[in-house]
């Protein structure tokens, strides 16, 4: 079936070879195994702090890719390996992902998408770019950013803490 197949290569391509590729070049820079650590940014999105219908499988992925670089980069494992990782959630960009047609499990959601991406303010490769490079320049190890509708770049770390410390209520 054409969604299984989508869906299989989203996973594979956001989830999959993300944490694969992140976890070598983590294995190859960190300072506690003979490396001179470094930096990863692992690329979100914005649908990682909310919850939608539309994309329930590309959104998926972009909150694992979230958990997944958040964790890596705690100060824990930071401390030891010298290694930073920086999560950056991109609002809607102007790049080929949206230009192309983008299938969801059905047709009325690819619908309700193509009125969300056209309603949804559009910014800018350039802008989308600077607010990267802040990051990069500013950002510590396990902060995430977000980088949406042309304004600079805002480091949300201190929300998405908030936000799991309401998760965990009663994990505990
Ligand atoms: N554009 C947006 O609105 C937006 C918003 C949030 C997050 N993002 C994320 O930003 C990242 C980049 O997306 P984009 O908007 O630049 O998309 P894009 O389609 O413009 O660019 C993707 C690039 O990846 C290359 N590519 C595809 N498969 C590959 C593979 N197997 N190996 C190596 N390269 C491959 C393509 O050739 C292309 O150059 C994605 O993770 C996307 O989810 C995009
Ligand atoms: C208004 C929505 C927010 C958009 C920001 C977002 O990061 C931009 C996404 C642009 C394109 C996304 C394409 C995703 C493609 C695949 O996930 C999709 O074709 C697979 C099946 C549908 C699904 O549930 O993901």
């Amino acid at each position: 079936m054409i969604i299984i197949r989508i869906t299989l290569g989203i996973i594979f391509m956001s989830v999959t070879a993300l944490i694969t590729g992140s976890l070598k070049a983590y294995n190859w820079m960190r300072k506690d195994r003979d490396g001179k650590g470094g930096t990863i940014i692992n690329i979100s999105s914005i649908v990682a702090l909310y919850q939608s219908p539309l994309m329930p499988v590309y959104s998926a992925t972009k909150s694992a890719v979230l958990q997944f670089s958040n964790c890596l980069g705690k100060t824990e494992i930071f401390s030891r390996t010298d290694v930073r990782v920086i999560t950056i959630c991109f609002g809607v960009t102007d790049t080929n992902l949206i230009r192309g047609r983008v299938e969801c499990i059905d047709k009325e959601l690819e619908e309700k998408l193509l009125v969300a991406l056209q309603k949804f303010p559009t910014q800018s490769i350039d802008s989308a770019v600077q607010g990267l490079l802040t990051a990069f320049e500013s950002g510590t190890s396990g902060s995430t950013w977000l980088i949406t509708t042309n304004k600079p770049a805002e480091d949300i770390t201190k929300n998405v803490d908030k936000a799991y410390e309401i998760l965990r209520q009663g994990v505990f």
